[in-house]
């Protein structure tokens, strides 16, 4: 397998991720990082943080090796303000877009086997007049995507999003037939291929309490998720539910179940957040790109501190690097 050109988009510039880039850089590496930032920022950044990384500007060479530990190269996008560690500012908002769309065009144009982000804030992008949801639905726009699935994994707790950044009260319209069976073949696929489970099991959750208790407690189980579940399940799908979501990831389901799908974000991340915040990745399934990112958000408290934690963005470019070999053994 060839070495790897993994792009690390470097996030919102007021929160964590230049600094958890900067300290990803200080490792060894089997794969050539190119973090896409400012590199005037970073270089401050790393200054403040006291970390000894030489940045060097990207140039693409394809047969260039791996560099060693304290060097970092950098596909410089230049900011539209200065960037002041936890203070964020609108005026940036255009500049973290940059970043996304050359990690994508480059994947797209296959310069970079995979690019892993570090974290945007969602709310100033939406400040500055641009609406944006997240990473997962701007790639699958950028990508001409129809349908993409949201999975954070960390060893082998994997739990999926049937919906993802909506507010609560349009998560229900949001459940139909088509969207959860699409969601569903793009996870059992994501499985079966990336994560070699040749009868991956997967446990679909209810979206009421009780999973609607017997309808009294809402009717999306009977009306829309049970159908699905036993239409999958003649095809072969190894499908358990609708689970109460309550009980679903107890000590049982969390031995026999391959990936768990929540029918709302806050349904199913907490639980993953809670049993390994900092060791789990996010990954988009469905995508014609490789993106992996960390399961943290921007920490603005934490930004230029030196305290925040670069494990999960050490984990996503681990998870990154090796989805390069898993489609290379596919060719
Ligand atoms: N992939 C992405 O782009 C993501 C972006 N976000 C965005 O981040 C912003 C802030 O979200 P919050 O809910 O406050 O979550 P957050 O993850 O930024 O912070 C929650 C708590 O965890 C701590 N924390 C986060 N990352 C850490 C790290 N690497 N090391 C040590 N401590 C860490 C923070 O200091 C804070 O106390 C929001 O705008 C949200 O949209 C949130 C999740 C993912
Ligand atoms: N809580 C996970 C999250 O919000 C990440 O979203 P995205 O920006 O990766 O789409």
């Amino acid at each position: 397998m060839a070495i790897p050109t993994i792009a690390i988009t470097t996030g919102e510039p007021a929160g964590i991720g230049p600094d958890i880039t900067l300290m990803a850089a200080m490792r060894e590496w089997n794969a050539r990082l190119v973090a896409i930032g400012d590199i005037d920022m970073l270089r401050e950044r790393a200054k403040l943080l006291g970390l000894e990384v030489q940045l060097i500007e990207f140039q693409p060479e394809p047969k260039s090796e791996p560099l060693p530990s304290g060097m970092l190269r950098v596909l410089n996008i230049p900011l539209a303000q200065p960037a002041i560690p936890g203070q964020l500012n609108p005026s940036n908002a255009g500049y973290v877009l940059r970043m996304l769309d050359e990690a994508i065009d480059g994947c797209l144009k296959k310069r970079f086997q995979a690019m892993v982000t570090a974290p945007v804030q969602k709310s100033i992008i939406n400040d500055a007049g641009i609406p944006f949801s997240g990473h997962t639905e701007y790639l699958a726009e950028k990508t001409d995507t129809e349908h993409v699935v949201m999975m954070l994994a960390s060893g082998s707790l994997r739990v999926s999003l049937a919906t993802t950044h909506l507010p609560l009260k349009d998560v229900p319209a949001a459940i139909t037939p088509e969207s959860l069976e699409r969601t569903l073949r793009i996870l059992q696929k994501a499985l079966v291929d990336s994560f070699s489970i040749a009868d991956p099991t997967i446990a679909v959750l209810g979206l009421n309490p009780h999973a609607g208790e017997g309808g009294h407690l809402g009717r999306e189980e009977i009306d829309i998720i049970a159908p699905l579940i036993q239409q999958l399940r003649r095809e072969g799908f190894s499908l358990i539910g609708p689970l109460p979501a309550d009980t679903a990831f107890n000590p049982e389901n969390r031995q026999r179940v391959d990936a768990f799908l929540a029918m709302y974000h806050d349904q199913g991340l907490p639980v993953l957040k809670f049993s390994s915040f900092g060791e789990a990745v996010n990954i988009t399934l469905g995508l014609p790109i490789t993106r992996v990112s960390v399961d943290h958000g921007v920490a603005l408290d934490l930004a230029g501190t030196g305290n925040a934690s670069d494990s999960s963005l050490i984990e996503a470019i681990k998870v990154g690097g090796a989805a390069c070999s898993a489609a290379h053994l596919e060719r």
